[in-house]
C-alpha cells in the first residue's frame, strides 16, 4: 500500500495533458462485447478501472490487449459466464455488463457494483428498462440474473435522470428486435461517446445528447476503430488546481464546451481564464471571491467536480455555498479539510464554506475518488507536508497524476506505507 506525499505551497506553472474519459471509457469497454469482431479503442486513460474492465471482459472469454493507451478487444469467443462477485465489486462500471451481455446473449449474471460510496446508488431504472426491453430480472444474493428469450424495441421513461441506466439501456436496445425511445435520458458527453462506437459498430441511434434517445435495433454489430473523448473531470480537476495554486496552467487536450459550467463559475470568482480551441488556460487571479454552487445533471455544474471545487474555496473571501442535489453523502472530504485547518460547515445537502484561510499540511484519507482529488489540491495549495492514503480510490480515475503534476512544478511523490501505517488505517 502506498501513500501520497505532497510539499505544499510551490505555484504551479506549465502544461498538463487530460486523458482519455474515464466515464467514456469504463462503457466503452463493455460495448465491445456487443460487436463479433475486434472493436480498437484509442487513448484510454490508465487508471484501475480500465485494468480490471480488461480482466473481467478476459474472464468472460475475450482477447484483450493494452498498451495503456490503445486497446484492442476481441470478442469472438465471449460467453455469457456468470460474473456474480469479486471483481464486479470494485467499480461501479461493472453495471454496464449487464446491459452489454443482455445485449449480445439474451442473458447474464452480474453481482452488485462497487464504486464511490456517496449515498444510496440504487440501479432500478437500469432493471426498469432491461424490463421493459423483455427481460426477467431478479436479485439473488446480491448478484443480478437477467434472462430475455428475445429483446425487444421499446418506450422507456427514466423516472430520475441516469447516466449509467440511459447508456446500460443503450446497450440492451442496440441488437433488440424493433425500435427502442429513451425519454427523459440524460445528456453527458460520454453517453454521445458511447453511442459514437456502437454507430461505428453499426448501430442506428439518434438523439444521444438529448433527453430522447431513438435506437433501431440491428441484428449484428461489427469491430471498429473509436478515439475516446478527453475526461472532462480530469480536465476541471486541472483547472480547479490551476486556480487554488497556480501561476499560468494550461491545460491541454480538453472539449472546452464540455466544462462551460465550471468556466462560468470560476470566472465568476475572479479567475482569468483563456478559452481555446483544445486547451483551457487558467491565470492567477488576485484576489477570489466566494461564489455559490448547485451540482445538476449535465450541462450543469457536475457533482463530481463538487468535491475539488470546495478546495479553492477555502481560498475564497467571504462565504460559499456548495449544495449537492445528486448524492446525499458527497461531503466525506470536508473533515479531512477542517484537518487542514479548513473553516467549513455542513448543513443537510449543503456545505458552507468560510475563507480565506492558510491551509496547513496533514495526514488526511481519501474517502473516494474525487475526495481524494480534493485532497490533493489542498495539499499543494497548504503550506507543509500533506500525506494522502486512500490511494486505490485515485488510481480509480487519475491516470498518471504524481507524473502530470511534476511537469507543472508539484513536489509530489508516492512512497510505501509502513506495517504500523497500515494497520492505523485499518482502525480508521
Ligand atoms: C461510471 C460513471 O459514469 N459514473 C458517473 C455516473 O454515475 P451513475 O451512472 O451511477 O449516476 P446516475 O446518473 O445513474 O445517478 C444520478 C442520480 O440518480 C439516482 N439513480 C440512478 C440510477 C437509478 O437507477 N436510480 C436512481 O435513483 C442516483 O442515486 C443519483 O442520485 O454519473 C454520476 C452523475 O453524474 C457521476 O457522479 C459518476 O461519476
Ligand atoms: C463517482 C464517480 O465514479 P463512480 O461512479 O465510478 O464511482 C466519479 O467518477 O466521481
Amino acid at each position: 500500500m502506498e501513500k501520497l506525499k505532497i510539499a505544499g505551497g510551490y505555484p504551479l506553472k506549465g502544461t498538463i495533458k487530460v486523458s482519455g474519459a474515464k466515464n467514456s471509457a469504463v462503457a466503452l469497454i463493455p460495448a465491445t462485447i456487443l460487436a463479433e469482431s475486434p472493436v480498437t479503442i484509442e487513448g484510454l486513460p490508465d487508471i484501475s478501472d480500465v485494468a480490471t474492465l480488461k480482466v473481467l471482459l478476459e474472464e468472460i472469454g475475450g482477447t484483450v490487449t493494452f498498451d495503456g493507451d490503445d486497446m484492442v478487444v476481441d470478442p469472438t469467443k465471449m460467453v455469457s459466464m456468470p460474473l456474480p462477485n469479486g471483481k464486479v465489486k470494485k467499480l461501479r462500471a461493472s453495471y454496464y455488463l449487464m446491459g452489454a451481455m443482455l445485449g449480445r446473449f439474451n442473458k447474464a449474471v452480474i453481482g452488485l457494483p462497487g464504486g464511490c460510496h456517496l449515498g444510496p446508488r440504487p440501479i432500478d431504472q437500469h432493471i426498469k428498462g432491461f424490463e421493459a426491453l423483455g427481460a426477467k430480472v431478479t436479485n439473488e444474493q446480491g448478484a443480478i440474473y437477467l434472462r430475455a428469450d428475445e429483446l425487444r424495441g421499446a418506450r422507456i421513461y427514466l423516472d430520475v435522470v441516469s447516466v449509467g441506466a440511459t447508456i446500460n439501456i443503450m446497450l440492451a436496445a442496440v441488437r433488440a428486435k424493433g425500435k427502442t425511445v429513451i425519454e427523459n435520458a440524460a445528456k453527458e458527453p460520454e453517453i454521445i461517446d458511447v453511442a459514437t462506437l456502437l454507430t461505428n459498430m453499426g448501430a442506428k441511434i439518434k438523439g444521444a445528447g438529448t433527453d430522447v434517445i431513438r435506437i433501431e435495433g440491428v441484428e449484428t454489430l461489427n469491430g471498429c476503430r473509436h478515439t475516446i473523448i478527453p475526461d472532462r473531470i480530469e480536465a476541471g480537476t486541472f483547472m480547479l488546481l490551476g486556480a487554488a495554486a497556480g501561476e499560468g496552467v494550461l491545460i491541454d487536450n480538453v472539449i472546452p464546451h464540455h466544462l462551460e459550467s465550471l468556466t462560468a463559475k470560476l470566472r465568476e470568482m475572479g479567475v482569468p481564464i483563456e478559452v481555446g480551441d483544445e486547451h483551457i488556460f487558467i491565470g492567477k487571479g488576485e484576489v477570489l471571491k466566494a461564489v455559490d454552487v448547485k451540482t445538476l445533471v449535465y450541462p450543469g455544474f457536475p457533482t463530481d467536480l463538487q468535491q475539488p471545487f470546495t478546495s479553492l474555496l477555502t481560498k475564497a473571501e467571504g462565504s460559499s455555498v456548495v449544495t449537492d442535489t445528486i448524492y446525499s453523502a458527497r461531503f466525506k472530504h470536508i473533515d479531512e479539510l477542517r484537518r487542514m485547518n479548513a473553516n467549513i460547515k455542513v448543513e443537510g445537502r449543503s456545505a458552507i464554506i468560510n475563507g480565506p484561510v492558510t491551509l496547513q499540511g496533514a495526514k488526511v484519507k481519501a474517502s473516494d475518488l474525487r475526495a481524494g482529488a480534493a485532497l490533493v489540491i489542498a495539499g499543494l495549495m497548504a503550506e507543509g507536508m500533506t500525506e494522502v492514503t486512500g490511494l486505490e480510490h485515485i488510481d480509480r480515475g487519475y491516470s498518471n497524476l504524481v507524473e502530470k503534476l511534476e511537469g507543472l512544478g508539484a513536489t509530489i511523490w508516492r512512497e510505501k506505507m509502513t506495517e504500523e501505517e497500515m494497520e492505523q488505517q485499518k482502525s480508521l
